[in-house]
């Protein structure tokens, strides 16, 4: 099987587990896209969603599914979001499409993070993927003297500026055995907009396309 058609294989799968007539939390990429699509073939109707990028509303309204704005809900039962790794803990690294801000906002509001990927995701330990940082310009400098002082190597992703006008930082060689202190820590640094640990926002489900089929973890 392909690389897509592991994808739509969860995307169809992810359907299952969205609340009818609720609101829904939508992440971002190339494996929500098919989601999207499913979502609004399956007929399963919802309340509305909270998307967390402008190409996700734009998809989801071209499919006339309502979108709403974050400040206008309280909780969502369920996120659906696609990740760049992550472990066998829940624990992912996203923001490779750049939306890694809006996502952790909107992950914030959800009760259950259900996560969407082809079996290639899986890691051991995160960091195999460059770790995405949004940041203020002014201090990408900085930031990136940080990390190299923990062994990573930033580099500004070029040509590419976030929904919130920011730019990323993409940082590779790290070895992120404990997620959650990472994240905590380079929280803390000036001019960190998001990292793109999602520990605090870990999965509580994971779906993962396998040649075999879905394969589901719940953590
Ligand atoms: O910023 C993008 C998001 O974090 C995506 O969820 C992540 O990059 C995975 O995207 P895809 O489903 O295209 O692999």
């Amino acid at each position: 099987m392909t690389q897509d058609e592991l994808k739509q294989l969860v995307a169809q799968a992810a359907v299952a587990h969205v609340v009818e007539g609720a609101w829904l939390g939508v992440g971002t990429g190339s494996t929500v896209n098919l989601f999207i699509d499913a979502l609004a073939a399956s007929g399963k109707r919802i309340r509305g969603a909270v998307s967390s990028s402008e190409a996700s509303t734009a998809r989801l309204r071209g499919h006339g599914i309502e979108v709403v704005d974050a400040a206008s809900v309280d909780r969502l039962p369920v996120y659906v979001d696609g990740a760049d790794e992550i472990d066998g803990r829940g624990h992912m690294i996203k923001g490779g499409g750049a939306a890694l801000t809006r996502e952790k906002i909107v992950a914030d509001l959800a009760d259950r993070f259900v996560c969407i990927a082809d079996e290639s995701k899986l890691v051991d330990v995160l960091g195999r993927f460059p770790l995405p940082v949004e940041v203020i310009p002014m201090a990408a400098p900085q930031v990136a003297r940080r990390f190299a002082a923990l062994g990573g190597q930033a580099s500004l992703r070029l040509g590419v500026l976030t929904d919130n006008g920011h730019p990323i930082l993409d940082v590779r060689g790290l070895r992120i055995a404990d997620p959650l202190a990472m994240e905590t820590e380079v929280n803390q640094w000036p001019g960190v907009v998001t990292v793109g640990i999602f520990a605090r926002h870990r999965a509580k489900l994971a779906l993962l396309g396998m040649p075999q089929g879905v394969r589901t973890l719940d953590f």
